[in-house]
């Protein structure tokens, strides 16, 4: 279902459709500056596909919803005044129009974000009820949570302005790092601005009357299901992928699916209606996952309160070279929480004549590294510029505060 409503955009300004598991509201005309259209698609409630369309506002089909009550976003559509203003001459106002289609101002509230991030559009990936929409309610208490089907589609979301931030899942404790996610933060633009860890505790539901021994199956995504080995195990049930937790229990629910159980959070099993056989089904009782917050533009580093920095770099040949570039850090007591390596997929091996030995292909890499230090610090900085010394690229994905509430 595609969505389009006309957005406003003004100084760095921006509201949206709200779907109706999320974002329930569209705000038709501009207080200042020019109009723009937005292309939304949504399916299952989910923001499937941003894509900011620059057109002239008369071929807009126009989107109000004041009411924000749980309509689908369908009936949002349909119930719209279509082609609204479509005969009126550019900058023109058309008093004709019912009040609910009148460019509605800016007032104070829309621009004031509060220290609990009322008014902060977060988006996430997965389903209400995935444990990242619960990781984005604890970095912003009173936000928007905006669901998204795919990492990508969060980054996007925070690019072309349809929501503030995003936050992700970056590594859990027990499955380990979430490539996808290093991958996708060299690909685009965006600063880590937070990070969140959470307690990720798994439960097995169901149905209401279904017993653990009529579980033929077991519907969850790929990282749950990994953070769940032993149980699974026992239960001898035939592990499927899905997108996220969330929509897990969803299916479950909504196919009446007798065979088969979910694994995901206490809250999904709320929302659609499951009931809870087993919970803490996670393989050690503290399975903590870490998100990173995105944000398109960078925090001020701080030097008040403890700070984490996070780099990715790629290093020149030569031996002991990961050496040289981790002792840049050790040489100014600075520690190290985090080293990841990735493939550089688009130079994927690199050749090495070595005059002994013949030539070598070995695999190139990008590391990616978490340091306990803030851009702020003269130590700091003095390590990067070291490090830049022997590294063939390095970026700063971000200096923020660190987690330390869990
Ligand atoms: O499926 C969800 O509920 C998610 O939020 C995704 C996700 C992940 O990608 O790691 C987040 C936290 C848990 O580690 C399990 C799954």
């Amino acid at each position: 279902m595609a969505v389009k409503a006309v957005g406003t955009w003004v100084a760095g300004f921006r509201q949206i459709g709200r779907s109706d598991l999320g974002c329930r509201r569209a705000v038709a005309g501009a207080a200042a500056g020019p109009n723009w259209t937005l292309e939304v698609s949504w399916a299952r409630g989910r923001l499937e596909c941003a894509g900011v369309c620059v057109k002239p506002v008369e071929d807009v089909k126009s989107v109000e919803d004041e009411n924000l009550s749980s309509a689908p976003v369908s009936s949002e559509v349909d119930g719209g005044a279509e082609n609204a203003g479509a005969d009126e001459e550019p900058g023109k106002l058309n008093r004709d129009l019912p009040n609910g289609l009148l460019p509605k101002p800016l007032s104070l509230t829309d621009i004031t974000v509060s220290s609990h991030g009322s008014n902060v559009r977060v988006a996430y990936q997965g389903c209400p009820g995935a444990f990242s929409e619960a990781a984005a309610l604890k970095a912003y208490p009173r936000c928007v949570a905006v669901p998204c089907e795919q990492f990508e589609v969060a980054f996007k979301a925070v690019e072309l302005w349809l929501v503030d931030k995003a936050v992700l899942p970056i590594e859990n404790s027990v499955g380990g790092s979430i490539h996808r996610n290093y991958d996708l933060l060299l690909c685009h633009r965006l600063h880590i601005v937070g990070e969140v860890q959470m307690a990720v505790n798994h439960c097995l539901m169901t149905l209401p009357g279904v017993k653990k021994e009529q579980l033929k199956r077991v519907l969850s995504h790929p990282q749950a299901l990994a953070q769940c080995e032993i149980a699974l195990s026992k239960l001898g049930v035939i592990r499927e992928n899905v997108d996220d937790t969330a929509l897990a229990a969803q299916l479950v629910a909504s196919n009446d699916l007798r065979d088969a159980g979910a694994v995901a959070s206490a809250q999904a099993a709320e929302i659609y209606g499951l009931e809870i056989l087993e919970e803490r089904i996670q393989d050690t009782p503290d399975n903590i996952t870490r998100f990173l917050i995105l944000a398109r533009e960078p925090i001020i580093p701080r030097v008040d309160r403890p700070f984490k920095t996070s780099i990715v770099f790629t290093l020149e040949e030569g031996s002991g070279i990961l050496f040289k570039a981790l002792a840049v850090f050790s040489l100014r007591g600075i520690n190290l929480t985090k080293i990841e390596s990735r493939p550089q997929r688009k130079r994927p091996l690199r050749v090495v004549d070595d005059s002994n030995h013949g030539t070598a292909k070995y695999f190139d890499y990008l590391f990616y590294i978490d340091f306990e230090a803030s851009m702020a610090e003269t130590r700091a900085q003095n390590a990067l510029a070291h490090l830049q010394e022997f590294a063939t690229f390095l970026r700063v994905l971000g200096s923020y505060p660190m987690d330390t509430s869990s």
